[in-house]
């Protein structure tokens, strides 16, 4: 991107073109990505995809600042989300003690935190005092284990009617944007409208205002992780896998290194 977007300018894009966000853990693709993404996020997505976790759960407050750091130091004209992990916003004061320790620590523009109308208070108390907000509405991965795995929500009115609350709770409590994941694409058209800020999608269908993708998951990196609402842009798992086979066959070989390699 050439220009770094702000909170001001990403909350006026509401009706314009869809925001473009995505993740990336490191420096080397926040560098990669910056050239197309208007918002980078350091997703705790990155305990699975990066440390090799069955899930979110267990990333902690120094992994994420540690990412932070990395992604933001590849991408310093990006805007950048720090993911508040699981365990770290359990109250309004202990969120805000450790979005401070992201901000003092981090060049991150903002954080995320999952939760709808129950967490409107911790999202306030933040953006009471300087921390910026995404929140994150839909299916929460932080719940996993409460719920007992992924499901997608906006199935049922109850449902339908409890994501509007939730939208509009986090939009009062002062967040700039939101996330909505895992939701019925009729239910989250309806809740991107019912609302002034950002809806930015994953796995919730094309009319919101902009779209999240992990990055290993587009790129075909992240074997594993196949749900229907990942679009693979690359093959990027048979693409590793031939160079590093053909280095190996060469290496085995003594085809590489070749006389230009070579002091
Ligand atoms: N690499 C990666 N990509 C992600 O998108 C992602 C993560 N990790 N980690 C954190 C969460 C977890 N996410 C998930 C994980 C599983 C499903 C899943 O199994 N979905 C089912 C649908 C279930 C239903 O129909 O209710 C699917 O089959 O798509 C969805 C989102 C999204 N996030
Ligand atoms: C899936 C996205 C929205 C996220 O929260 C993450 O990457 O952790
Ligand atoms: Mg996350």
């Amino acid at each position: 991107m050439s220009k770094k977007l702000t909170i001001s300018s990403i909350k006026k894009s509401k009706g314009n073109t869809p925001l473009v966000m995505i993740t990336a853990y490191d420096a080397l693709f926040s560098k990669l990505v910056s050239d197309s993404a208007d918002m980078i996020l350091v997703g705790d997505s990155l305990n699975m995809s990066f440390a090799g976790k069955s899930d979110t759960i267990s990333a902690t407050l120094e992994q994420m600042i540690y990412h932070t750091n990395a992604v933001c130091a590849g991408a310093p004209e990006s805007f950048v989300i720090c993911d508040m992990p699981f365990g770290t916003y359990v109250d309004a004061q202990s969120a805000l003690l450790n979005s401070i320790q992201v901000f003092q620590q981090t060049q991150a523009d903002c954080v995320k935190v999952e939760g709808g109308e129950d967490k409107a208070h911790i999202v306030k108390h933040l953006t009471d005092n300087g921390i910026a907000v995404c929140g994150h509405i839909g299916l929460l991965p932080q719940s996993v284990r409460s719920e007992g795995g992924y499901k997608v929500k906006g199935k049922t009115l109850e449902e339908k009617e409890q994501l509007l609350r939730d939208a509009k709770a986090i939009e009062e409590a002062g967040a700039f944007c939101m996330v909505i994941e895992g939701v019925k694409a009729d239910v989250a058209k309806e809740v991107a409208s019912s609302v002034s800020i950002p809806v930015i999608g994953i796995g919730a269908g094309v009319d919101v205002d902009g779209q999240v993708l992990v990055f290993s998951d587009m790129l075909g990196l992240f074997e594993e992780f196949t749900p229907k609402f990942v679009k693979k842009y690359m093959d990027g798992a048979t693409l590793v896998r031939y160079a590093v086979g053909k280095y190996a066959d060469e290496v085995s070989n003594r085809e590489f290194p070749k006389e230009e390699h070579t002091y």
